[in-house]
């Protein structure tokens, strides 16, 4: 039987506990973790993102400051406000939406915030420390997969894993967390030969592309377990519908263990944000990690 992965239950028993560590964290500073979310422009997916971070930040006990800005809004006045909010205490975590309108530079901007308050785990400083197996914030949809992998698989260690995207924000850093979990990684991107027999090798798969159901069922190896980051809105039988990058009706068939779109690993997504922004608060104030 193929278990179907609720990433909104592990994220809801997840969430119990980070509200849980909050008490003791505004006992020792006299405030709450503080997250500020920028925004730019009025792209509605975008938009609902940042509503529900705000909204989660909010539901566990923390602080959650909202920075809408307008679609012009220049590069300097981006920096200037990445700068006051790495001077503001009362600000724990900072993340910029991404993708930001094309006159903007997303990496300076990213690059301008403060490691220790970068909660996105974008920040070059966060990938090298990553890479390093050096403690530091790890970007949050990477670390949702592993928390679901190992709830899964228990250790990891000798697996084959294929993580097929190669972005910053997902691929690289997922495929740096196997490594350091001792799978043996292999890495696949747009230019990759021979997807489907990669793929066919793996015991696990995590798809981070964004093109609707391109992995299709019968590539994946029997008793894989497939993790699927990707969220393409698509329109089937008339209504507007969320889908991943996996084939899910087949692949679930053969897989030992899959996530669904969604339900899977974009409610993760919002709570290890929720994670990262309460480790960055007690590690800025130099308390011992939370029991997580
Ligand atoms: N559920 C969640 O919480 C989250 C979901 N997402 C979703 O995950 C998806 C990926 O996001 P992100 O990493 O930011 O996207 P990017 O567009 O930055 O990266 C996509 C990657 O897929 C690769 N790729 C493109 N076409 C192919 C192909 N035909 N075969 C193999 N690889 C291919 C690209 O290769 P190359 O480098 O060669 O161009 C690139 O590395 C998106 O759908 C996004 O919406 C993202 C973050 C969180
Ligand atoms: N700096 C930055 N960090 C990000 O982490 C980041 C980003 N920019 N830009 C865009 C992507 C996308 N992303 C998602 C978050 C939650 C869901 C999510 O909760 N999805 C629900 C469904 C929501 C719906 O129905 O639309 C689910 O899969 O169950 C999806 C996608 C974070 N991203």
């Amino acid at each position: 039987m193929t278990k179907i992965i609720d990433g909104k239950a592990f994220a809801e028993g997840l969430g119990a506990k980070i509200s849980q560590s909050i008490p003791h964290f505004a006992e020792q500073t006299g405030r709450r973790p503080g997250l500020a979310v920028v925004l730019v422009g009025t792209d509605p997916a975008s938009e609902i993102y940042v509503r529900s971070k705000g909204r989660m930040a909010r539901k566990l006990g923390m602080e959650s400051f909202e920075h809408i800005l307008d679609e012009g809004v220049s590069q300097e006045e981006l920096l200037a406000l990445v700068a006051r909010l790495n001077a503001d205490d009362s600000v724990d975590g900072i993340l910029i939406q991404l993708p930001l309108p094309g006159h903007l530079d997303s990496l300076e901007l990213v690059s301008a915030i403060h490691p220790a308050k970068d909660v996105d785990g974008l920040h070059p400083v966060s990938a090298g420390l990553l890479a390093s197996g050096l403690p530091g914030l790890v970007s949050c949809t990477p670390l949702g997969c592993l928390m679901l992998l190992e709830s899964v698989l228990g250790s990891l260690s000798g697996l084959d894993a294929i993580v097929v995207g190669r972005s910053i924000l997902v691929g690289k850093p997922m495929a740096q967390l196997l490594l350091a979990r001792n799978c043996t990684v292999t890495i696949a991107h747009s230019r990759t030969a021979n997807l489907a027999a990669k793929v066919a090798q793996a015991d696990i798969v995590v798809a981070a592309v964004g093109q609707a159901d391109m992995i299709k069922g019968d590539w994946i190896k029997p008793g894989a377990t497939v993790i699927d980051v990707g969220t393409s809105r698509v329109i089937r039988d008339g209504q507007q519908k969320l889908v991943g990058d996996v084939e899910f009706a087949s692949a679930a068939k053969t897989a030992g263990a899959i996530t669904p779109v969604p339900g899977g690993v974009g409610p993760m997504t919002i709570m290890t944000l929720m994670h990262n922004t309460l480790l960055a608060a007690y590690r800025r104030n130099r308390l011992a990690d939370p029991a997580l």
